[in-house]
């Protein structure tokens, strides 16, 4: 009998909505969650018997009463962790879980320069993702992210002192647009107090960095030194971060000259999604990554 070497099963896109209700203050958050089992659930592959089997009905059912059970309100983390525990807890086949969750970008709506109490709009910059791993043998583990970043500069943007061949076209510049859609992913050494403020300061320091002053701004001479300079951001602000992935198409805005016009005066683009450029680092916070001096 050819060997079984690996088997997960669970319930993908279960779509949570949950409101708090703190007086006349609302707080709501939407989100989309996976739950990945492993488990001592083989049988079911290789007999007809499906006996012990978490069903993926009952895993979609418990996202709901698991968000029920979260009397305040909370992050994507702690309700991650929480599911996660749910299915080790309830059921003895079940060795891990990973919860996935992402964020819609609901964000409180302000109106005549006001804090809505329950109105919200759908602009948060990106959407906010995390995932906990839960198991019964090991302490858990978080990831955080953001996806589909879209920030764009239409200045402060280079690139020159590349190598140079018979085939290559692109000129040296110190004046084009820089735009992509980043996604983030960040893993914690300890849990931060608030996953919450977590989120923001490092939103904060990648904003602050790929922007740079509101006044003038920053140069960015490459995708590949700022995106370094966003991460190193991260990781020196936010405790307990202690390793980020930033992954960064490179969306070109390409000078338009078209027929009969004045030449181009970084006025008219040909915005483009493909082909993109493809860029990405791992940054990681000093303490516990140094590799070990040699004796
Ligand atoms: O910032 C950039 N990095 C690259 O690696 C690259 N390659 C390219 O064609 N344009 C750019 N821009």
């Amino acid at each position: 009998m050819p060997n079984l070497v690996h088997h997960v099963h669970g319930k993908k896109r279960v779509r949570v909505a949950r409101t708090w209700r703190e007086g006349s203050m609302h707080h709501f958050v939407e989100w989309n969650v996976e739950v990945v089992i492993e488990s001592a659930m083989a049988h079911a592959y290789k007999t007809p018997s499906n006996e012990g089997m978490t069903t993926t009905d009952t895993t979609k059912n418990q996202c709901y009463v698991v968000a029920k059970a979260m009397q305040k309100r909370c992050s994507p983390e702690e309700y991650a962790l929480a599911l996660g525990k749910q299915f080790v807890d309830s059921y003895p086949l079940i060795s891990a879980v990973e919860v996935r969750v992402e964020q819609a970008p609901w964000r409180r709506t302000r109106v005549h320069g006001a804090d809505h109490d329950h109105g919200y709009t759908f602009t948060a910059p990106c959407l906010r993702v995390c995932a906990a791993v839960v198991s019964r043998t090991k302490p858990p583990a978080v990831r955080s992210g953001m996806r589909h970043l879209r920030v764009l500069k239409t200045t402060q943007s280079g690139y020159e002192g590349f190598l140079v061949d018979k085939h290559t076209a692109l000129k040296d510049t110190r004046e084009r647009i820089f735009a992509t859609a980043v996604d983030v992913d960040w893993t914690w050494s300890k849990p931060p107090g608030c996953y919450d403020n977590a989120y923001t300061a490092v939103y904060d320091a990648l904003a602050e960095n790929f922007f740079g002053p509101p006044r003038g701004g920053v140069y960015s001479p490459s995708v590949q030194y700022t995106l370094y300079q966003m991460g190193s951001a991260a990781v020196e602000r936010v405790d307990g971060l202690e390793q980020i992935t930033l992954t960064a198409p490179n969306l070109h805005f390409v000078p338009a000259n078209p027929p009969g016009a004045a030449p181009f005066a970084d006025d008219v683009y040909v915005a483009t999604s493909e082909p993109h450029g493809q860029i990405s680092c791992t940054v990681s916070a000093k303490h516990g990554f140094a590799p070990l001096a040699k004796l």
